[in-house]
């Protein structure tokens, strides 16, 4: 059975609905466009959604591209997913970004642009350390499972894609991560 948190909800514009969940098991409630815009080829736009919430501690709401907005006009969250902090008191905006090349996007006001999983989250204690435990994955990423034919490493690159002696990403200096080898590790 899901847990269903109360969430007190701030209607900033009377005539539009609450973020609502389409169906029974849904994840994400819609959120609406509180205006009209046009996104040309390429464009992008803060989206004003109507609402303002105050989450509980503990909780995050993540804003979602909707599938069918994608798939139909190319349109999605730029910042996928949004992040609304438990102590965000403003308006919920949805950065909506058109990929397609040609076709300009309409959004309407009352059209559902975006939806909000709410989550519990956790809080990290980061503890500094000089040796992390090892791992059967190691510093191995970004491929280096393989699984498509572009994610062979070609010769003169290295298992995470990079040309062999181009500069590690920034930040990182350590030779073990730097080449992306990996460890063997028992067990
Ligand atoms: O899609 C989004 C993402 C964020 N927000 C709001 C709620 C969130 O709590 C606040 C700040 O977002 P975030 O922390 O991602 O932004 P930032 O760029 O780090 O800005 P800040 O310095 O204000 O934290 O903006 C939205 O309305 N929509």
């Amino acid at each position: 059975m899901t847990n269903v948190v109360p969430v007190p909800v701030r209607r900033l514009d009377p005539e539009l609905p609450l973020p609502a969940y389409a169906h029974p098991g849904d994840a994400g409630a819609d959120l609406v466009a509180a205006a009209d815009v046009e996104l040309p080829p390429g464009g992008r736009a803060l989206v004003p959604t109507g609402v303002a919430i105050a989450l509980p501690e503990g909780y995050v709401g993540l804003v979602h591209p909707r599938s069918g907005l994608a798939a139909r006009l190319g349109v999605t969250v730029l910042n996928a997913p949004g992040t609304v902090d438990a102590g965000y008191r403003g308006e919920i905006l949805v950065n909506l970004i058109n990929h397609d090349r040609e076709v300009p996007a309409k959004i309407s006001r009352g059209d559902r642009i975006a939806q909000l999983v709410v989550q519990r989250v956790e809080r990290a204690d980061f503890q500094p350390v000089a040796e992390l435990p090892a791992s059967r994955r190691g510093a191995g990423g970004h491929g280096s499972t393989g699984g498509h034919a572009g994610l062979v490493p070609s010769p003169g690159t290295t298992p995470d894609g990079r040309r062999e002696g181009s500069a590690a990403p920034a930040g990182r200096q350590s030779p073990d991560r730097a080449d992306g080898r990996t460890e063997e590790v028992a067990g």
